[in-house]
């Protein structure tokens, strides 16, 4: 990925920051780089994802998903960073293989969606580190029975992917399934590079080893400089903007194939950075759609937002069909890409006038390669933000704390924070 910071300048926006101070924090940058490149020397837990480009076996994940490799559907079964990387890249890129992911456990939903697609040609993949989370598990078990009350035996169409002990794993040896591993050291929203992301991806048949190796083209560029490297170019840049007023990122990909990646990206940087009271609060909009919902707010609401861009320079086109109405004759010379284009030119511009900070990050094309890159760039960046906050970018305490809740209110166990429910203040208002 190509990043341009030039609209997050002071001397063109306010918040914004200026060159002087920029050249000072590239010296934290390089301090920061160090201790990053020892934690990925070392394996340490968190820095170790840094090293997924060299440890993701390919080979590995196709031979576990060979059994089921002509599915018609695949269901995913995990929440948060057990969810995201994967449908991250199977929305991002064309695949024949219809993808359902189970996030969520709205019974509504996790009904239609299991009535959406044959359950004999359908493959399940069950992906928790933990091998614990109530909403995998329950899914799991839900999705379980549907294949054994349509006649489908499941063990033959599921495959595992959790940590190295744990009640999936245990249940994964009773039943005899294909079990692939959560690499140690790698929290679940750094994890898109391993198994975790690329199961889906094995069976839609995307080219895992691009993947690899668009992520391995940005890990080279890790640099002591956010001059010469992208992805801390980024990284930098928010940290700086939010400790100048931008406490909010909209990030807002210009291709619909993205729009997964952008939920993607709020997950790595709230869950990471929101310690402490510090962190950036991620906003998801997809551009052009949200030009005409969020654009305004952007340009003359608080400032108090940055704005980040992720764009394809290349996509394939629709030309526009030319038209006897002679106020749209100027669209019938375009074609939808050059309209996106343009509206997307015009939207960075138009926020640059108003000295609304942006940033702008730029990809070849759509792809595997490129989509490789910016996870793992979006991930460094993280990282390096984590390490200029001086906060521990690879815990999640908070969301702790209600997953014990939850578990002791359904009896799964003493847990003290279970009782600050029924400790609930209440002012009710009713009609
Ligand atoms: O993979 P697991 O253990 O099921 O966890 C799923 C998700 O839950 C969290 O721990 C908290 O929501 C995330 O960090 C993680 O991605």
């Amino acid at each position: 990925m190509d990043v341009d910071i030039g609209n997050a300048l002071a001397s063109v926006a306010s918040p914004g920051i200026s060159r002087e101070a920029l050249d000072r924090l590239d010296e934290r940058v390089g301090q920061a780089h160090e201790r990053i490149e020892t934690g990925r020397e070392n394996h340490e837990h968190g820095y170790a994802a840094l090293n997924l480009p060299e440890r993701t076996d390919p080979d590995e994940i196709r031979r576990a998903v060979d059994p089921v490799a002509d599915a018609e559907a695949l269901i995913t079964i995990g929440i948060g960073g057990s969810a995201l990387g994967a449908a991250t890249i199977v929305d991002a890129l064309e695949g024949d293989t219809e993808m359902v992911f189970l996030d969520n456990v709205d019974p509504e939903w996790v009904t239609s969606r299991l009535e959406s697609v044959p359950l004999a040609e359908t493959a399940i993949n069950v992906v928790s580190k933990s091998g614990t989370t109530a909403e995998t598990l329950a899914n799991f078990l839900v999705v379980r029975d549907a294949f054994e009350a349509a006649g489908v035996d499941w063990t033959e169409r599921t495959i595992v992917t959790t940590g190295e002990a744990g009640p999936l794993s245990d249940l994964a040896e009773r039943h005899d399934l294909p079990k692939l591993r959560v690499p140690d050291g790698v929290p679940g929203r750094f994890s898109a590079l391993s198994p975790v992301g690329m199961v889906a991806a094995a069976v839609a048949g995307h080219d895992l080893e691009a993947l690899l190796e668009g992520a391995r083209t940005e890990a080279e560029s890790l640099s002591g400089s956010l001059f010469e490297c992208p992805a801390y170019a980024y990284g930098a840049t928010t940290y700086a903007l939010d400790g100048r007023g931008a406490g909010i990122n909209a990030m807002i990909p210009y291709a619909e194939s993205l729009e997964t990646y952008a939920e993607w990206f709020a997950q790595l940087w709230a869950e990471s950075l929101g310690k402490d009271d510090l962190g950036q609060t991620p906003v998801r909009a997809l551009g052009v759609t949200d030009q005409h919902s969020q654009l305004q707010l952007y340009r003359a609401g608080p400032r108090d937002k940055l704005v980040t861009f992720v764009a394809p320079r290349e996509r394939s086109d629709r030309a526009i069909p030319d038209t006897e109405v002679e106020e749209l004759a100027y669209l019938g010379d375009s074609t939808l890409g050059e309209l996106l284009e343009a509206e997307f030119e015009a939207t960075e511009a138009s926020l640059a006038a108003a000295g609304r900070p942006n940033v702008r990050v730029e990809l070849e094309t759509v792809d595997e390669y490129e989509l490789g890159g910016l996870l793992y760039g979006m991930e460094a960046s993280c990282v390096l933000a984590g390490e200029l906050y001086s906060v521990n970018a690879f815990n999640q305490p908070a969301v702790e704390w209600a997953k014990n809740a939850t578990r002791g209110l359904l009896g799964g166990g003493e847990f003290a924070e279970a009782d600050a429910v029924a400790e609930k203040t209440t002012l009710r208002v009713e009609r």
